[in-house]
């Protein structure tokens, strides 16, 4: 069979479950923890793995930053087969009183990007399997976070850094949305639309508002609560992969 055009993967090499995340280099360290983690292309931000875990074959993916790129991602595995996704990402803190460290689980996201709007209507809601957010939840608590576990509504933008044009994170705060990233909303929409399950764990890695100021992930709080959320994804699987697979 043709290699999926953009991620440049065999189809029939992805098995039916696929953590994904941002970074590349994630991809590698969440590889890691797999028995028999063999890289299967490094093309454009898209790096994928396959491997096992527990006796579960697994599919681990890079999508870049931003919902269009990870759109490309997320639509070339479910054509690929796969029927669960779980992103493991990182976010700014925004509301509840969660800070570095953390892990939240995303329930539903709020849509204030541009990708989702050119697939469906704006009323449609982007929210998460609740299946996959039951296992995830549990995993977290589990999982020996740094900080606190929380779960809720998080925010997905394409702005990272600002412009003249003011953000809506002061909004979504005060309506008690958690925590900001750039990729759940594409996720939750297009699994919807496609009709796979899909969920998201962030590791927060500081506080949203200051992100043009002092935004430094780099340190060794959000380190551990990747290392965390990466525990809690695989272990949500297993259990994901026993209800359906
Ligand atoms: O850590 P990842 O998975 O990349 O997620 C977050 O980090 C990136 C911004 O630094 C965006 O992709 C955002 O969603
Ligand atoms: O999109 C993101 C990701 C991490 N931290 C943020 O503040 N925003």
């Amino acid at each position: 069979m043709a290699l999926l055009p953009i991620l440049r993967v065999e189809p029939a090499d992805l098995p039916p479950l696929a953590i994904v995340c941002g970074d590349p280099f994630r991809a590698e360290v969440i590889a890691g923890k797999l028995e028999e983690a063999r890289e299967l292309a490094f093309a454009r931000e898209y790096r994928t793995f396959i491997g096992v875990y527990q006796g579960m074959k697994l599919a681990v993916v890079s999508h870049g930053v931003g919902c269009p790129g990870a759109a490309v991602c997320f639509e070339e595995l479910i054509k690929a087969g796969v029927t669960t996704i779980i992103r493991v990402g990182t976010a700014g803190a925004l509301s509840g009183g969660y800070r570095a460290g953390s892990l939240i689980v995303s329930t539903a996201a709020v849509r204030e990007e541009g990708l989702t709007k050119q697939l469906v209507p704006s009323s449609f809601p982007a929210v998460a399997d609740s299946e996959v957010t039951a296992a995830l939840y549990k995993a977290a608590l589990e999982a020996g976070a740094p900080s606190s576990v929380g779960k809720g509504i998080t925010l997905t933008v394409d702005a990272f850094f600002s412009g003249v044009v003011e953000l809506p994170h002061e909004t979504y705060k005060r309506a008690g949305v958690i925590a900001v990233e750039m990729e759940i909303a594409a996720l939750y929409v297009i699994a919807s639309l496609r009709g796979i399950r899909a969920g998201a764990i962030v590791a927060l890695d500081g506080d949203s508002t200051e992100v043009d100021e002092a935004y430094d992930p780099h340190n060794n709080i959000v380190a551990e609560a990747v290392e965390a959320e990466i525990r809690a994804a695989l272990n949500a699987m297993v259990v994901l992969a026993g209800e359906r697979g």
